[in-house]
Formats: C-alpha cells, sequence, structure tokens
C-alpha cells in the first residue's frame, strides 16, 4: 500500500489551492515540534520529565515539567521556521514576538502546549492543540489586540494526541485529516481522511462531579441521557471522561459522543473552564469540518469575538443532533 507522509500530504493541499508554501511549511515546523514533544511524553520517567515544575501559569495554575518542555519545545522551533509574526501560548501570559532580526511572517499562531496536565504522572493520554490565524498587521510586531480574532477565521486547527500511538489531526479548512507517527521513520503517514462526527450517539462526556453547580438545561440534558431506555430519549447512553480534553475530542471525532465542559457556578466568575483561542477555538473548526457542531450551549464557538488572549468559554461539541438539542435547552430556559 502506498503510504502518503504529512509533507506528501500538504504539497498536495498546495497544489490543490487549498493551503500555500508558508502555511505548508508553518503546518510542517508544528509537526517537527509534535515529535519531539512526542519523544519526552513517551519516556516520561526515564527522562526525568514527570512531577511539578514548581511554578505556576499565568491563569495561577500549577505547571508540570511537561507543560514547560512542550512550551520551550514550540516557540523555539516555529521562533525559527514557521513562517510567523508572533505566537500565544497557553503558558505565557503575554504575546511571544519573533525576535527582531528575522523577518515576519504572516500568521500568528496559538497552542495549548500540553493538554490534560492532571494525566501526565498517570500515564494517561495527553495532547498538544494549535489554532492558526492571519496577521493582521501584514509583516508588522502584532498585539494582542491582533490575535482577538473570531474562530471562524482561523485559517488551519489541529492537535496531536500522545496515546498508544501519536496521531495529528489538522484541517485547513478542506475537511479534517488524521496522520499517525511511524516513530521508526519518524514521519507522520496519512492514516484517517476526511473524518467525520456522526450526526448522533450514544455517548457522552462531562465532568459529574460538578453535577450540583450545573445550570438547568444542563440538569435536564444529563438527567435525560441516564434514564436511559425509560427516559424521554428511549434509549441508554454510556459516559466516558478522559479529563484529557484532546483524548475526549478525539474519541468524539472517530465514534461520536457529545463533550461538555458547561458554565456552572464553580466557573461562572472566570466564564467558563476551556480556553477560547487555543482550546476551544481550534476543536470547534476540527468538529465542524468534521461535520459535528460546537457552541457555547447559547451561541456558536466560532463567532464569539474574543476580549482577552486568556479568555475561558462553555464548551458544547461534538454530533451536530446532540449539540442542537443542549442548545436548544438552554435558549429555551
Ligand atoms: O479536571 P477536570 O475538571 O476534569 O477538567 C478537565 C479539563 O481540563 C483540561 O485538562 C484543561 O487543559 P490543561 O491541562 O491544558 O489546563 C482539559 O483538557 C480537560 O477537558
Ligand atoms: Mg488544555
Ligand atoms: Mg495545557
Amino acid at each position: 500500500m502506498r503510504r502518503v507522509t504529512l509533507t506528501q500530504f500538504l504539497i498536495e493541499q498546495q497544489r490543490a489551492g487549498r493551503t500555500t508554501p508558508e502555511l505548508r511549511l508553518l503546518i510542517e515546523v508544528v509537526a517537527r515540534a509534535v515529535k519531539a514533544i512526542s519523544v519526552n511524553v513517551s519516556k516520561g520517567a526515564l527522562a526525568g520529565v514527570l512531577g511539578e515544575a514548581g511554578t505556576d501559569n499565568v491563569q495561577g495554575e500549577a505547571q508540570k515539567k511537561l507543560d514547560v518542555i512542550a512550551n520551550e519545545i514550540l516557540l523555539q522551533a516555529n521562533e525559527w521556521g514557521g513562517h510567523l509574526a508572533a505566537m500565544a501560548s497557553e503558558e505565557v501570559e503575554e504575546v511571544h514576538q519573533i525576535p527582531f532580526d528575522y523577518p515576519k511572517g504572516g500568521f500568528l499562531l496559538l497552542f495549548d502546549p500540553l493538554d490534560g496536565s492532571s494525566n501526565i504522572d498517570v500515564n494517561i493520554s495527553v495532547g498538544t492543540i494549535f489554532s492558526v490565524l492571519r496577521n493582521p498587521e501584514g509583516d508588522g510586531e502584532p498585539t494582542e489586540q491582533n490575535f482577538l480574532q473570531p474562530g471562524r477565521d482561523q485559517v488551519a486547527a489541529g492537535y496531536a494526541l500522545y496515546g498508544p500511538s501519536t496521531q495529528l489531526i489538522l484541517t485547513v479548512g478542506d475537511g479534517v485529516h488524521g496522520f499517525t507517527l511511524d516513530r521508526e521513520m519518524g514521519s507522520f503517514i496519512y492514516t484517517h481522511p476526511f473524518m467525520t462526527v456522526p450526526n448522533e450517539t450514544q455517548e457522552f462526556a462531562i465532568n459529574a462531579s460538578n453535577a450540583r453547580y450545573w445550570e438547568p438545561p444542563v440538569q435536564r440534558y444529563i438527567a435525560e441521557l441516564q434514564a436511559g431506555k425509560s427516559g424521554p430519549r428511549g434509549k441508554d447512553f454510556n459516559m466516558r471522561w478522559v479529563a484529557s480534553m484532546v483524548a475526549d475530542v478525539h474519541r468524539i471525532l472517530t465514534r461520536g459522543g457529545i463533550f461538555m465542559y458547561p458554565l456552572d457556578e464553580k466557573c461562572r466568575d472566570k466564564g467558563g473552564k476551556l480556553r477560547l483561542m487555543y482550546e476551544a477555538n481550534p476543536m470547534a473548526m476540527i468538529i465542524e469540518q468534521a461535520g459535528g457542531a460546537a457552541t457555547t450551549g447559547r451561541e456558536r464557538i466560532m463567532d464569539l469575538q474574543p476580549t482577552k488572549l486568556h479568555q475561558r468559554v462553555p464548551v458544547v461539541l461534538g454530533s451536530a443532533a446532540e449539540v442542537e438539542r443542549v442548545t436548544k435547552y438552554h435558549l429555551e430556559s
């Protein structure tokens, strides 16, 4: 069987006019960084990368060593070859400018370097999430304001999943494509063309320990699922919660389902739990490109006008029919 590498796939996309040489190279640099992160993640205790870093990030969360390592790998790789003007990361408070003596590129890169940090030390899947925007300053130096573009303006989005195998999932606005890392060859191989989310599902993902804080529409929706065959839905539902958004979303992309981190009394002051610019927006683009839907419970995530780089939002995404139902319950309440 002919094996198509990520590079070959991207060249095909470029030939078909779906991407530019600059965007192709940017994605290749991100993929190279992902390989380096994958090596560190898989070595675990052997490389001494587990445990706390002893520092807090901008959001006041304790950083793990791998949060810091993954962030450094992505920043360094992209400073020197990513056709970028600037970057933004979950682990960095301010916009990270590309060094001054280097020509500015036309894109902005945003990322969550290590998603699912609480799973690092217990050897459960973690990931990296990224989003690419245009630099509205042309070749000028971007400000935080320049990053505050709605998700519908993303030119590419993707994530890497460091699981039993390392996978890279990518969209440049023409469907969702999956690649699996061949560790011996060091190449990402095109294994999952045009991934789609089934419209209906019997599986849901939510942190049920927050049930007492949920709003009434979420209480109603989950109670109906839990009622199973004898309830209004007339069928049984199963539940899964990895607590790594990348892993939970990847399951939904593979076999359908709904993922929710809704607004609740615990996270109301912050606006939600998950970050808009480098968690919700890229995942929303991927899920929509795969035929699913993504809302805050009230509005489409990709239509939100961001107000802050590290803004948090409620997230409801996955199989379209289920997301529509949850959104309808919110709008009716
Ligand atoms: O600990 P909880 O409430 O289950 O939250 C899990 C969620 O938090 C996150 O781990 C947040 O991501 P980070 O690890 O990048 O901070 C998501 O991946 C996941 O969906
Ligand atoms: Mg995260
Ligand atoms: Mg993170």
